[in-house]
């Protein structure tokens, strides 16, 4: 290796935290056992396997870069890919999504990287790198997984992320809009070996990166959150271990090892509310520290808007992701109503 593919991958993270807005550059090695490690910018590893299996997997962290624990996840899996500690037998995408945010700590440097998929990063005349970065995420993730001809591969994409306040249910995941399609019980149970009990059920599509697979490629793509925002080093890793223990069983083995569904073991809600800030006067109706999956009843009032009340409509309805800070039209708060599993149309 020269000195700089040997900076690539010795230290994956550092050396694209160190190109932080991308790399116009293409490295490429080879392991032992054949399988090709490609880099094609600043955090995006694609790794192939000698022998090619019918899935592609993509796993992302930093959309948000101020999310520590998952970035630590994703680090540690990579290098010990490179030192070939860990094997890979499905082509796997890695992607460190916005590394100019994990360097300021924050959650993004300009502008909300999940709000700019689905080509959302080019409407509205506004340019700025966070947009560029998410156009380029979206093309490498389309040449990923339509590299390999054939028509019946399996598409996944887990994005990985840690909320900003603390949660009454610690691990969840948000299953994108599937636009009717069935949802489905290796995913629940794959969710399930990864700690994540409870799974949210999105009404509409958005501009998330998770949604951007579902739409785009037909894959099982999921917001997952592990646990809640921390500095780097801060993290139990403990309170991680099976979802990484999970992820690495997914790209080693031919089939994730899975039990039987039992449908009490998943705690599913759907989409009520989503409510977005439309106006600078937005306040949340409760404080800074009131959990994720907080219930409120119905009529009670949640926020208010340009000085309009927002109640809610259900009893039991949960809030998620509160946070009135957001910029204008964006969703300030989600809130979600139990379901029973059992409600589901499952495959
Ligand atoms: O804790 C928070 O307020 C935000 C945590 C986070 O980044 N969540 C994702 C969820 C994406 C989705 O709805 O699929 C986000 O807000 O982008
Ligand atoms: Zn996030």
């Amino acid at each position: 290796m020269n000195t700089t593919q040997s900076t690539v991958f010795n230290d994956f993270l550092q050396w694209t935290r160190d190109n932080e807005w991308g790399y116009n550059g293409h490295f490429e090695t080879n392991l032992s056992d054949g399988t090709q490690l490609t880099v094609w910018d600043s955090g995006v590893l694609v790794v192939e396997p000698a022998k090619t299996t019918d899935k592609d997997i993509v796993i992302s962290c930093a959309v948000h870069g101020n999310e520590t624990a998952p970035i630590e996840i994703c680090r540690d899996i990579i290098q010990d890919i490179i030192a070939e500690k860990q094997s890979v037998i499905h082509r796997t995408l890695f992607l460190i999504a916005n590394p100019a945010s994990i360097n300021v700590g924050r959650r993004f440097v300009e502008e909300n990287m999940n709000r700019l998929f689905s080509g959302a990063h080019s409407e509205g005349g506004i340019s700025n790198p966070e947009r560029e970065r998410a156009a380029k995420l979206e093309q490498y993730v389309k040449r990923f997984y339509q590299y390999v001809e054939g028509t019946n591969r399996r598409r996944y994409h887990y994005d990985l992320h840690t909320a900003i306040r603390d949660s009454k249910r610690e691990k969840f995941a948000v299953y994108p809009f599937t636009h009717g399609k069935p949802y489905k019980k290796d995913q629940l149970l794959f969710l399930l070996a990864c700690g994540v009990d409870t799974v949210l059920l999105n009404k509409a599509a958005t501009t998330t990166f998770s949604y951007f697979s579902v739409n785009e490629f037909g894959a099982d793509a999921f917001t997952v959150e592990l646990g809640k925002v921390r500095p780097f080093g801060e993290n139990n890793r403990d309170s991680f271990a099976a979802a990484e223990r999970s992820l690495r069983q997914l790209i080693a083995q031919p089939e994730p090892q899975l039990p039987n569904f039992d449908p009490q073991q998943h705690f599913i809600f759907a989409e009520a509310q989503t409510i977005n800030r439309m106006n600078q006067d937005f306040e949340l109706n409760f404080a800074d520290d009131v959990a994720n999956f907080t219930a409120f009843e119905k009529g009670d009032l949640l926020a208010t808007d340009g000085g309009e009340p927002i109640y809610a409509q259900h009893d039991a309805e949960h809030i998620i992701f509160p946070n009135a800070k957001v910029a204008l039209g964006q969703r300030a708060l989600l809130t979600v109503v139990r379901v029973p599993t059992e409600s589901l149309e499952l495959v």
